[in-house]
């Protein structure tokens, strides 16, 4: 793990506070290519991607890991799991939108499924 990367885990989740401007679309989709595999949803603007796996077990496992990170992190994807899949959801509830943060949960769990990301710039 980078310094960077020690350093936000040890960070509280600024949106989940409240009173930051959620990011417009154009910056959301400017941050899309960090997050392979992700898209963005609407209602509530949110940035979601679906896991796959080869049963149940696997799909439920990677769901708690998921957690794991959320709980560590104190930002906590929407989770949906079922015989072979897993989905996963990041928005800022407070600021009803995405912020930065929601990216990097994502990349944080491309992270755990074993995809190498390019990481995201520097704030
Ligand atoms: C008090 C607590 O930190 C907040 O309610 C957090 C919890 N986890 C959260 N997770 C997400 N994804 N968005 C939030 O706004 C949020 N708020």
């Amino acid at each position: 793990m980078t310094t960077q990367e020690s350093d936000l885990a040890a960070q509280r989740c600024e949106p989940c506070r409240g009173g930051v401007p959620a990011l417009d679309r154009d910056a959301a989709e400017a941050l899309l290519p960090r997050v392979p595999g992700w898209s963005l949803k609407s209602s509530p603007d949110r940035v979601e991607r679906e896991f796959r796996f080869p049963d149940f077990a696997q799909a439920q496992s990677f769901a708690v890991q998921v957690g794991g990170v959320c709980e560590a992190e104190g930002h906590h994807a929407d989770l949906r799991y079922g015989w072979g899949y897993c989905g996963v959801s990041f928005w800022s509830h407070k600021i009803n939108g995405l912020h930065e943060n929601d990216f990097i949960m994502a990349a944080k769990v491309n992270a755990l499924a074993g995809e190498v990301d390019a990481g995201l710039p520097p704030p």
